[in-house]
């Protein structure tokens, strides 16, 4: 569930009024999401005709200073025409409001877009190919905001996070686990690609961060880990969210392959990016399989959160340094 805080009727429509949508006709709370308050705005809009809209607040993880960053970049790639739901800036122009949560403390709350579709388990190669393009339009189109925010969840906090955890600690999770990252992440440090062209990249597009209407992207959504990266570092994030079954065990060479041309469609790879896949893809398993660690660690037993498997990414990372020919020439002559 997430919905942390109670928003009274009266206390929601006065919220609503602050924005020009029309008068407030239903919020429901939405379900999905661990870090935020969600809920489904239906108002009657600013022509009478009915409008929705989804409400944020807050609650944990994002830093409100980080707010206009997130929320501009929104803007601006629905402004070049991505599937990217806009922010509803307040009357008096804000892009966020604050409002009292559930404590009392001061937390933020946005209204954005609400974009039809519903975020697929089980891809299609259809599905992957237009998921590769909508990214690679992402990309360029990202070219122009002048927004900046590094990465967080870069490589000093994979080896933030291992050392929170610790050998024991990822050894009880599994002792494969513990063996992996002893044996990959020092290489990783290493030699992380570096030099590679940048852009603002959006970090985390899992399947259920994308909405679909059967193989169209109708809305890319969750940017709270967009920053200025690596871009193939975001090919190889997408690329290990899509292209295996839930357990990382078995790899999908059909969804790989779509994923790959769709992005390829719109934004040509470079010789360097292509050869840097593969490292780039080991380093994407290795960030995911951190922060599920470290979540499986210290998240309380009573928390109402699906804890997610770690092993799942180490796997996927093994299976990066065993196979390059993933990313090799012959995978796009076919
Ligand atoms: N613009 C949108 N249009 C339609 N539905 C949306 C939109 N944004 C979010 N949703 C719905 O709300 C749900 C929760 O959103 P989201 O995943 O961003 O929550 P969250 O708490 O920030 O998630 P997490 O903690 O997993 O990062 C999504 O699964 C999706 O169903
Ligand atoms: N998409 C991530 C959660 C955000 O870090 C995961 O599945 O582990």
């Amino acid at each position: 569930m997430a919905v942390y805080t109670h928003l009274g009727a009266e206390d929601m429509a006065a919220l609503i009024a602050e924005f020009d949508v029309g008068t407030l006709v239903s919020a429901k709370g939405i379900a999905e999401g661990v870090s935020n308050s969600n809920w489904l705005i239906e108002t009657t809009g600013q022509d009478g005709r009915g409008a929705r809209f989804i409400l944020t607040m807050y609650e944990f993880r994002i830093d409100i200073g980080e707010l206009p960053y997130f929320l501009s970049l929104l803007d601006h790639l629905a402004a070049q025409g991505c599937p990217v739901p806009r922010t509803i800036h307040s009357r008096d122009g804000r892009l966020y409001l604050e409002r009292p949560n559930a404590a009392g403390e001061l937390k933020a709350l946005a209204l954005i877009e609400y974009l039809p579709g519903v975020s697929v388990s089980e891809p299609t190669a259809a599905q992957a190919r237009a998921v590769g393009q909508s990214l690679a339009q992402m990309h360029e189109a990202a070219a122009s905001f002048r927004g900046v925010r590094a990465n967080g969840m870069g490589v000093a906090e994979w080896r933030r996070l291992a050392d929170a955890c610790g050998v024991d600690g990822l050894a009880e999770i599994s002792p494969e686990l513990a063996r992996i990252v002893a044996e990959n992440l020092p290489r990783l440090e290493h030699d992380w690609p570096a030099g590679l062209p940048a852009s603002v990249i959006h970090a985390d597009l899992f399947p259920d961060n994308v909405l679909m209407l059967g193989s169209t992207v109708t809305g890319l959504i969750d940017f709270y880990f967009a920053c200025n990266d690596t871009t193939a570092y975001d090919v190889a994030v997408t690329h290990a969210a899509w292209c295996f079954d839930a357990s990382g065990t078995s790899f999908r060479p059909d969804l790989s392959q779509a994923l790959l041309e769709g992005y390829r469609d719109r934004r040509p790879l470079s010789a360097a990016e292509l050869a840097a896949l593969p490292r780039l893809a080991q380093g994407a398993a290795m960030r995911f399989a951190m922060s599920r660690a470290y979540d499986w660690l210290n998240t309380p037993a009573d928390a109402l959160v699906t804890k997610k498997d770690p092993m799942a990414f180490a796997r996927r990372l093994e299976f990066y340094r065993d196979h390059p020919e993933v990313f090799g020439p012959e995978v796009f002559a076919a």
